[in-house]
């Protein structure tokens, strides 16, 4: 008889915190996965699990032992709490992949820990698969079955969107999507800033700045075009537009932008040297 495949196998989540909490609701709220078939185990804070078994229906595990059937093993914890966790982890694993949402932590680094006993997927998700609109960006390592491989590219997708890197580009979307929220909502601060001086509420300006967002990145999606393509058809000649983008050229506001990122990707890289040995 064929092996039972990831799906009916189930899930085992080590850390019941808010990467756990954000993926336990993307993966059971269509159904993708039955909420009995996911067993968490946190290391403090037992009343987090009563809190995510009365929202979701998911269950505490009986023991870390229970983790060899279970068709994957999620990582939901800090970064620096990863070595440790997998450590522990390490004698129950059977084979099934093992994937993590830790930051800046590479794949050598966790098989390490683990004694290559299973795939690793190093994944980047950023805070609005919170509400399963966000992106998840996901490294495999070649030890992947193809069918655990689809598996977990189904469930992650339940999150949002899922984009598949190789591991070297992770400090870059990390830069661009794990942070990219930060700075939008950067941006988003700055003009509520300029609201307020502008006489509206604090209120007033978060409603109308939170659906101009919300509505362009609607547009882009279901027009298909460039932000430059948008902005463009926003710019009348001479108009308003036209006279706030100039103000945003003469600041260097490009220019800074690529100096963010820049910067964050760099930082990413150097958190990642710490997990390096
Ligand atoms: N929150 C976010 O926006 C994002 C988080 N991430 C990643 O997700 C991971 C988890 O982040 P959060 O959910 O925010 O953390 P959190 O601190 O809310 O939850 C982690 C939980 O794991 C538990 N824990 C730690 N070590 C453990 C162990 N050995 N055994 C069992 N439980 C253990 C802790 O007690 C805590 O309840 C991090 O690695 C972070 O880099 C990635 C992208 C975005
Ligand atoms: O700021 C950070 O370091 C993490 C990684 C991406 C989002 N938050």
């Amino acid at each position: 008889m064929a092996e039972a495949g990831l799906m009916a196998r189930g899930i085992f989540i080590i850390g019941a915190g808010s990467m756990a909490e954000a993926f336990i609701r993307g993966v059971t709220a269509r159904g993708a996965m039955a909420p009995e078939r996911v067993a968490v185990v946190n290391r403090r804070r037992p009343e987090r699990i009563a809190e995510l078994s009365a929202r979701y229906g998911v269950r505490e595990a009986a023991s870390w032992a229970e983790m060899s059937a279970a068709g994957l093993v999620v990582v939901a914890v800090k970064p620096g709490d990863v070595g440790d966790a997998l450590a522990q982890a390490a004698p129950f694993l059977t084979g099934q992949p093992v994937l993590s949402f830790a930051a800046g932590v590479p794949i050598s680094y966790m098989q390490e820990k683990i004694g290559r006993r299973s795939p690793v997927v190093r994944t980047m998700p950023n805070i609005p698969v919170a509400v399963q609109a966000g992106v998840t960006a996901v490294a495999f390592d070649e030890q992947i079955r193809p069918q655990d491989r689809e598996d977990v590219l189904f469930l992650l997708r339940q999150l949002g969107e899922v984009v598949e890197l190789p591991e070297t580009r992770m400090d870059a979307v990390t830069a661009l999507c794990g942070s990219g929220p930060g700075f939008l909502c950067y941006i988003l601060e700055a003009m509520e800033d300029a609201a307020a001086d502008m006489g509206f509420t604090r209120d007033e300006a978060r409603r109308l700045l939170v659906q101009t967002l919300a509505g362009t990145a609607e547009v882009l999606r279901a027009w298909g075009i460039s932000p430059a393509e948008l902005r463009a058809r926003v710019t009348s000649p001479n108009g308003t537009t036209h006279a706030g983008v100039t103000a945003m050229e003469q600041a260097g506001l490009k220019h800074v932008v690529a100096a963010a990122l820049t910067a964050a990707a760099r930082r990413a890289e150097e958190l990642g040297r710490t997990y390096r040995g």
